[in-house]
């Protein structure tokens, strides 16, 4: 299937569905062309294939993968932030980093280098993992750009704890690194959808030490999505926002194909819910991680990703 001839300037989007099955063909994200079939590059959707940093079921390198198939069926209008997200500013599948599976520090940096060659480029990444370890990376590449960041982390988990069997660089550990290497704005940090047992309380005092407010699964249920989505952009501001979600945020009703899952999640339609309400919102960066689809049924999981990364893809349009 070729790409549609268009006049230069005008973004190329996705094969039609109407006239070619979407179901044929080699998937990219939501059957938009690839890096090499388009002149510029406004919005990088790339895939991490990387899994080496976690602390209990592997296979979140197979998310990629899992995710594009599952976006086939993704439309061209986004009616809940009225906005056609791929009409307006040039999307692209710009492909996987190959990581090396047996060098966490080397997968690091070529993540980092991948993400920064994008963002020399003008444009902004929207990355599909891949465990949360790869978050450090790209955390790293998008404050060279744009200096300290505010972050709004979507997780069960904190991912502030300090090291696994004394290991830094772990799924666990990617904020505690982003905070202790000057790449996160301290005033501007919230996660959204903690829940679950942990270490010990401790692991709450040292979160807060960073600066992180949190959002827990609970306050969502009994605050509601729009006074949360109203204290997140109260605390955001202006200031150049990374957006990371780890699809075990949501209930693993939602999301059972992830690597270490928690009861009494988020539903998937509370988390596009506060997503579509950060419109406006200067986002420079985001990712989708942790999507484990041996662990998927149904592609629930997988779908549910593809939606987000949507929803975060149209909030990167211009209105
Ligand atoms: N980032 C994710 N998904 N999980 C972190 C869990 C770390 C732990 O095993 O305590
Ligand atoms: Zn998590
Ligand atoms: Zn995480």
């Amino acid at each position: 299937m070729s790409t549609p001839d268009v006049p230069a300037g005008v973004p190329v989007g996705p094969i039609d569905s109407s006239t070619t099955p979407r179901y044929a063909g080699p998937a990219t994200f939501a059957r938009l062309p690839r890096r090499d079939q388009v002149e510029r590059v406004d919005v990088a959707v790339l895939g991490v294939p990387f899994d080496t940093g976690v602390s209990y079921r592997p296979g979140a390198r197979f998310g990629p993968t899992a995710v594009r198939e599952a976006s086939r069926l993704l439309r061209p209008y986004n009616p809940a932030q009225e906005v056609a997200p791929f009409a307006r500013q040039q999307v692209a599948d710009c492909g996987d980093v190959a990581v090396n599976p047996f060098d966490i520090t080397e997968a690091l940096q070529t993540i980092d280098d991948a993400v920064s060659e994008l963002l020399a480029e003008g444009a902004k990444p929207v990355t599909i993992g891949g465990d949360h370890t790869i978050a450090l990376p790209l955390l790293r590449a998008v404050a060279r750009r744009h200096g300290p960041v505010a972050l709004l982390h979507f997780d069960a988990h904190l991912d502030t704890w300090d090291t696994y069997f004394g290991a830094p660089t772990t799924h666990g550990t990617p904020f505690r690194r982003a905070v202790e290497e000057g790449l996160l704005d301290q005033s501007a940090l919230t996660h959204i959808g903690i829940r679950g047992p942990l270490y010990g309380a401790e692991d709450l005092i040292a979160d807060a030490k960073l600066g992180f407010g949190i959002v827990s699964t609970v306050d969502v249920a009994d605050r509601g999505v729009p006074e949360i989505v109203a204290g997140v952009r109260e605390r955001v501001g202006d200031r150049p926002l990374y957006v990371s979600v780890d699809i075990d945020v949501l209930d693993p009703a939602h999301a059972p194909g992830t690597g270490t899952p928690e009861a009494g999640g988020l539903t998937s339609r509370e988390l596009l819910a506060i997503v579509r309400g950060l419109a406006g919102l200067n986002l420079v960066g985001a990712d989708v991680v942790e999507v484990a689809p041996a662990y998927d049924h149904a592609e629930i999981t997988a779908v549910a990703a593809s939606h987000t990364a949507y929803e975060l893809v149209s909030l990167m349009a211009p209105r």
